[in-house]
């Protein structure tokens, strides 16, 4: 859902402060009233803004992993105030780094780890770039293995950013991407990053101090270098298995299929990534579709092979709800670019016309795996299997 803040655009006489831009209600209609600003907003505001609406989403007796960077610092500045106020009680902090955690002690937000909470309800943290399929670059603050740990354990995801850090592939900025390695030999590690992403004209650098001359050392205890890559780096998940590979890697900074919510803030308005996350129908439409192809194929090969893009979340979804991001609808979390809410609806119409022909398509090409229909031709039981998918892909 696309929210503007016109309020804050449009006065002539007097500018109104980003306080009482972040006041848009989340039901207020955007479309009729999108207008360029009069002013534009700062980096750091656009920040402000999409912290304040993640913020929205927590409720009392949760949970929170606490993000780290100058956008998660806002949300939890808020949370606290939100506390102050009375109007979240019972919350519990996870931090995502030493940073984060002095800064929730001194707000008096309570804190606890891992150890104590292997299940977060929620996570909000920024990134340094969010790729269309909501795959994301984090660590350029030095603190993406305790996010990894954190976030990967978290129910909900919500990833927040100003309109600046989408790109079109992962490295597509320029920009580093890190990765945290052991001390020892660093400059050996360094250069075997280097040689496997070649093709890539990949250059890493050791990260310093700012202004001083020593190797940044994490909270942990350990370097980060930062890989550039003048070309796309191709699959993601194969750079990140190879990565993890090697020896003396400890994590590196690209969060895979991780984020559940993608909330941008620009200077038409903050967009939200996933009003198809937590919609009923959406999941009850979804889960049926994945238990319908496991009964047709009998196997979740079968489904993966019906269901390209969702079958693997859906299970995992159904299965065990409790486990880290549930993605129920990859096309609908595409649309998370600034559009307004009619193309998020047209998109989403279009994603089950189109997985709807996927199934047809698949019924016609492929056969399930346990044998029980072994012939590609398009036989009476092919037939049947399409109008039950008919039925289910109409409601
Ligand atoms: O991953 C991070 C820290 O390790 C940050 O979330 C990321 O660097 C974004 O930072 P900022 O919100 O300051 O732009």
């Amino acid at each position: 859902m696309a929210i503007a803040y016109p309020h804050y655009l449009s006065s002539k006489n007097e500018p109104k402060s980003v306080e009482q831009a972040l006041m848009v209600s989340s039901t207020q209609s955007s479309s009729s009233n999108r207008t360029h600003p009069v002013n534009s907003l700062t980096q750091d505001e656009l920040k402000k803004i999409a912290a304040y609406k993640a913020v929205e989403f927590v409720q009392s007796g949760m949970v929170l992993g606490l993000g780290t960077g100058s956008t998660a610092r806002h949300a939890v500045d808020r949370i606290a105030e939100l506390m102050k106020l009375g109007k979240l009680t019972n919350i519990v902090g996870i931090p995502t780094s030493n940073v984060t955690r002095d800064q929730a002690v001194s707000l008096g937000i309570p804190l606890s780890d891992l150890d104590t909470h292997p299940i977060i309800d929620m996570s909000i943290d920024g990134a340094d770039e969010v790729d269309p399929e909501m795959n994301l670059v984090k660590g350029r603050g030095g603190s993406l293995l305790r996010e990894k740990m954190v976030e990967a354990a978290s129910k909900k995801f919500i990833v927040i950013v100003d309109e600046s850090k989408l790109v079109n592939y992962i490295g597509g900025s320029g920009l580093a991407m890190p990765v945290e390695i052991v001390p020892f030999c660093w400059k050996f590690t360094l250069k075997r990053l280097e040689m496997l992403f070649m093709e890539a004209g990949c250059v890493g650098k050791l990260r310093m101090f700012a202004g001083r001359e020593e190797p940044f050392v994490t909270d942990n205890g350990n370097y980060i270098i930062d890989l550039y890559f003048k070309k796309d780096i191709g699959d993601l998940k194969a750079s990140s298995d190879a990565i993890l590979r090697l020896a003396g890697v400890v994590e590196h900074g690209m969060f895979l299929d991780m984020a559940t919510t993608l909330i941008v803030a620009g200077e038409l308005g903050v967009t939200r990534s996933a009003d198809y996350h937590y919609g009923p129908l959406l999941m009850l439409k979804s889960s049926c579709f994945a238990l319908y192809g496991a009964w047709l194929g009998g196997s979740q090969a079968y489904v993966e092979r019906v269901f390209p893009w969702t079958s693997v979340k859906f299970i995992r979804a159904i299965v065990a709800p409790d486990n880290c991001a549930i993605k129920a609808w990859k096309y609908g979390e595409r649309s998370f670019r600034l559009k307004p809410d009619i193309m998020l609806k047209l998109n989403s119409m279009l994603c089950n016309f189109r997985t709807i022909s996927l199934c047809y398509l698949g019924l016609l090409m492929d056969s399930p795996a346990d044998g029980r229909n072994q012939s590609n031709d398009f036989n009476v039981c092919d037939k049947k299997m399409v109008l039950r998918f008919s039925v289910f892909g109409v409601l």
